[in-house]
């Protein structure tokens, strides 16, 4: 039991998963938890075939790679999990996470419904979060608004985000649902589940 729990201890904070429908708020939820925690969380970078949108960058927000590329770095085992949505490859590298456990700090990964369902079956032991839009047709009029989707990209992430919006009711798939409705009161609830580990790392990093 002792080595165990040193076991635990070594293993440093649990990850966060971030889920839910694209646009529902995720990007913008963990960008403010890594600006007002810096040196407490870092963020999984991603590696997608999709084209980076204006403002975002290479290494920070994903790894922009080719399909070619990815679809190698898959077969050689380098990726802890991996899925197709709405039409291009995502993927979670071992390297990118063990960057983040490197410098323990909390790792965050912005995953979709098939990369939590992935998750689940390894050892990473993440404190699974969905985030959810109030309704579909906020989520419309948000993603709309976002101006980063043609029409066809639009229709393929509303349609996956009724079967998500479905699933994240489902018990034991999340241990916390968070609706996105006014943005600082989800905002406090995020901060409200994460508090505890939060403590631990301010409390590692001043020991
Ligand atoms: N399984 C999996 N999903 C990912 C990964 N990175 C991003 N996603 C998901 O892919 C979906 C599309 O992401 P993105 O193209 O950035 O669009 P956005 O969610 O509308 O901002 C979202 O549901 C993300 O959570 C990953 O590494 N693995
Ligand atoms: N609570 C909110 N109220 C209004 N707009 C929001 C809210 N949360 C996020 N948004 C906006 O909705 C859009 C989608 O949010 P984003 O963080 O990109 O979602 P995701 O990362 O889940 O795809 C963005 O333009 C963002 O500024």
């Amino acid at each position: 039991m002792k080595d165990y729990n040193k076991e635990k201890a070594m293993a440093g904070p649990r990850p966060v998963v971030l889920s839910g429908p694209s646009g529902a708020g995720k990007s913008t939820l963990l960008k403010n938890l890594l600006k007002e925690y810096e040196g407490v969380f870092g963020f999984s970078v991603s590696h997608t075939t999709r084209s980076p949108r204006p403002g975002e960058e290479n290494g920070k927000d994903y790894h922009y790679v080719t399909r070619e590329y990815m679809q190698a770095s898959i077969d050689k085992g380098e990726f802890i999990e991996s899925a197709v949505f709405s039409g291009n490859m995502y993927g979670t590298s071992k390297a990118s996470v063990q960057a983040v456990k490197d410098k323990n700090l909390i790792c965050i990964l912005d995953i979709d419904m098939q990369g939590v369902r992935a998750v689940k079956t390894t050892d990473l032991n993440p404190i699974y979060i969905s985030i959810q839009p109030p309704s579909m047709n906020i989520l419309e009029k948000r993603l709309r608004d976002r101006n980063t989707e043609s029409e066809e990209s639009l229709q393929k992430r509303l349609d996956a985000a009724q079967v998500d919006m479905e699933i994240s009711k489902e018990p034991g798939i999340f241990d916390i649902v968070i609706v996105n409705d006014n943005l600082d009161d989800a905002y406090g609830k995020l901060k409200d589940a994460l508090i505890e580990e939060i403590k631990k790392v301010q409390k590692n990093n001043l020991s």
